[in-house]
C-alpha cells in the first residue's frame, strides 16, 4: 500500500439522488489514515448509498468526494470492499483460499497467473482472521460468520488504503467478532482507513475514532464519544428507542 500523506477520505457537500428526493443531502467529513468512521443510522438512512457513492458506484448530484487524494474511480484499486455476508451465494463452488486470492486480483492485472508473493499475502490475510486451518475448504461450507471474515481476509490481502465495510457483524458470533474487530485493528495499524456502517453502537465505540450519524442528512460528524450522544441519537433515529448502558447507548430501534 502506498502510504497516504493527506485524507484517506474526504466528503464535500455529497448529494446523492435515486429519484426526485435525495437520498442523502449535504454530507461532509474527513477520514485521516489509520482512523475509522462507522456510520449509523436507521433502515433507509442511505449508509449503503454513501458506501456505493464512495465506491463510484452511484453519481453524485453534487459535491465531492475525494479518496486518496483521488476521485473514487481513480482511486478504486486502493479500495476494498466488504459486502454483507447474506448478499453472497453460499453455493458458489469456490473454496476459501480462492476466495481470498480474488483480493489480489486487480494487483496481478488481467490474464496474470498470482505469483508466489500473491499467495503468500493471501494465506498471510486468512490467518490474519484466524481461518488459515480452512484454506481448502468450499466456502459455502462455511457459517456466515466465518464466511465474513473470508471477505475480509479478501480485503486484506488488497492492502486497500481505504476499507469499506457494510454491517460486518450482522447474523455473526463473538469468537468471529473479536476475529473481525482484531483485523480491522492491524488494518487500521497499517495506516489503512476504514468506513463501517452500522447498527450496532458498541462496535462504534469499540474500532471507531468517528462517526457519522445519518438519516438522510447528517446529523453529526465527529469523535465517537463526543457525536454519538443520546440527543443526537434521538434525532437521527426520528425519537426512536434507545437502551443505554451506563453512558452507552447500545441500541438504536428504528
Ligand atoms: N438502487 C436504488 N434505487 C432507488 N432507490 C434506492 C436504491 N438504493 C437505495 N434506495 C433508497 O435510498 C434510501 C437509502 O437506502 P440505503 O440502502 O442507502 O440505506 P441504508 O442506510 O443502507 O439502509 P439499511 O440499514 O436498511 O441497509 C432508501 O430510501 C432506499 O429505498
Amino acid at each position: 500500500m502506498n502510504t497516504p500523506t493527506g485524507p484517506a477520505l474526504e466528503l464535500d457537500e455529497v448529494t446523492v439522488s435515486y429519484g426526485p428526493a435525495p437520498a442523502l443531502e449535504n454530507i461532509g467529513g474527513v477520514v485521516g489514515p489509520g482512523e475509522a468512521v462507522a456510520l449509523i443510522g436507521p433502515n433507509g438512512a442511505g449508509k449503503s448509498t454513501l458506501i456505493k457513492a464512495i465506491l463510484g458506484l452511484v453519481p453524485l448530484v453534487s459535491g465531492r468526494i475525494t479518496v486518496l487524494g483521488r476521485t473514487p474511480a481513480q482511486a478504486r484499486r486502493e479500495v476494498a470492499y466488504v459486502p454483507q455476508a447474506d448478499t453472497l451465494d453460499p453455493e458458489f463452488p469456490i473454496s476459501v483460499g480462492q476466495v481470498v486470492l480474488m483480493g489480489r486480483y486487480r494487483r496481478i492485472g488481467p490474464l496474470r497467473r498470482p505469483r508466489a508473493a500473491d499467495r503468500r499475502a493471501a494465506g498471510d490475510a486468512l490467518e490474519q482472521v484466524g481461518l488459515a486451518d480452512r484454506a481448502r475448504h468450499r466456502f459455502g461450507t462455511l457459517s456466515g460468520g466465518q464466511r465474513q471474515r473470508v471477505l475480509l481476509a479478501r480485503a486484506i490481502a488488497a492492502e486497500p488504503g481505504l476499507l469499506l465495510l457494510d454491517e460486518p457483524f450482522n447474523g455473526v458470533d463473538a469468537v468471529s467478532e473479536q476475529a473481525l474487530l482484531d483485523a480491522v485493528a492491524v488494518l487500521k495499524g497499517q495506516g489503512t482507513a476504514v468506513v463501517v456502517s452500522t447498527h450496532d453502537l458498541a462496535l462504534a465505540h469499540l474500532a471507531c475514532e468517528e462517526v457519522c450519524l445519518l438519516n438522510r442528512r447528517q446529523y453529526g460528524f465527529g469523535p465517537t464519544r463526543l457525536t454519538l450522544t443520546p440527543d443526537r441519537l434521538r434525532a437521527t433515529y426520528g425519537g426512536h428507542a434507545l437502551e443505554l448502558r451506563g453512558d452507552r447507548v447500545i441500541v438504536a430501534h428504528s
